[in-house]
């Protein structure tokens, strides 16, 4: 800007009269005007530590002429399936089998946040290959993750292993659905040590346990400050019953109501084994830990995937 102006007027805006400049009412002083350093001052902040880089931190990097940025590396997870009737897609379905779900679901969301996967497969109801395995998955990995076998049947082993390996720091948390999710630590082959989460095997539930237990500590594990996802207050469109003392997550949609406002509906079927409840679905709808009834037009917590995934 020439020396002595602080002002812009558009181009257009301006109207020659002879050799006088008319400027239009309304132009203030100031308008129109850029101060250098406004975006990012010299020596001031530009991306805290713990940031996850998004595509406009990428190009504020770039806008300053920097080439590089200094990045924690890819955090490593290790990923099994647990239970004998899990049978890998593509293969032959035997009568009481069930195709592994959980392990493309969870492979997506971890890939989603960063980290590099080993995709271990499926094991079986047996705790000394369960503990085997885990073992050998905890050298390399900063993160061991199954789905499966941790409730209390006769055939759910994963708790009995972890603690032959390491330690399990706790088990079942007042959710649901997600009830019966582990938390430990693995002690490896050469004093290797890897966080351990077992996720309950319905698809759902392994679902709401990786976006609100994995993915907090994955990204603590990647060096990000996470921040509590955002749950919008909205109004209720259906009724619902629950036990006071645990947090529902019910999936769920916004739809404009008879107002216009939006108002939050659940899904057809409430079972944690039903995975249309999350592909025909928005995101959770939260219901308070001492809350037992939800009546239409109650306020309920919601949050959309998107926020709560990636
Ligand atoms: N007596 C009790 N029984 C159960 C309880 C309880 O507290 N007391 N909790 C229930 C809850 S809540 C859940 S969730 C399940 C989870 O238990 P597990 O983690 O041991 O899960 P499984 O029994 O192995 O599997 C449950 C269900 O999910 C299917 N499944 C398992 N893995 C996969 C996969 N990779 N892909 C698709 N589907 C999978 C499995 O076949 C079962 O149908 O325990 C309740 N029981
Ligand atoms: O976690 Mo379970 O039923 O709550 O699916």
């Amino acid at each position: 800007m020439p020396a002595g102006a602080d002002t812009v007027l558009m181009q257009e805006d301006a109207r020659l009269d002879g050799e006088t400049l008319v400027v239009p009412a309304g132009l203030k002083p100031g308008d129109n005007r850029r101060r250098a350093g406004e975006d990012i001052a010299v020596g001031g902040p530009m991306l805290p530590a713990g940031r996850r880089l998004a595509a406009a931190d990428i190009a504020l990097a770039a806008a300053q002429g920097l080439t590089a940025l200094p990045v924690r590396r890819r955090v490593s997870v290790a990923l099994f399936s647990t239970g004998d009737e899990i049978v890998e897609p593509g293969t032959a379905l035997p009568p009481s089998g069930i195709y592994d779900a959980n392990r493309y679901l969870l492979l997506a969301l971890i890939e989603a946040l960063g980290a590099t996967v080993t995709d271990l497969g499926i094991l079986g109801d047996d705790a000394d290959a369960l503990g085997d395995a885990l073992r050998r998955a905890a050298a390399g990995h900063d993160l061991v993750i199954t789905s499966g076998g941790v409730s209390t049947g006769e055939a759910d082993h994963v708790r009995t292993a972890v603690e032959r390996v390491g330690r399990l720091d706790f088990w079942r948390v007042a959710i649901k659905p997600g009830k019966p999710v582990a938390m430990g630590v693995l002690a490896g082959e050469d004093d290797a040590r890897a966080a351990f989460v077992g996720l309950p095997g319905n698809p759902a539930a392994a679902f709401v346990t990786f976006v609100r237990v994995v993915r907090p500590l994955l990204l603590r594990l990647a060096g990000a400050t996470p921040r509590q996802p955002m749950v919008l207050p909205v109004r209720a469109g259906f009724a619902h019953r629950k036990r006071p003392g645990r947090r529902e997550y019910l999936r769920g949609s916004l739809r404009p109501g008879a107002d216009g406002a939006p108002e939050a509906v659940v899904y057809r079927l409430e079972g944690a084994g039903a995975i249309t409840s999350l592909t025909e679905t928005d995101g959770l709808i939260e219901i308070g830990d001492d809350v037992t009834e939800v009546k239409p037009g109650d306020t309920v917590g919601f949050v959309s995937y998107a926020e709560i995934t990636g």
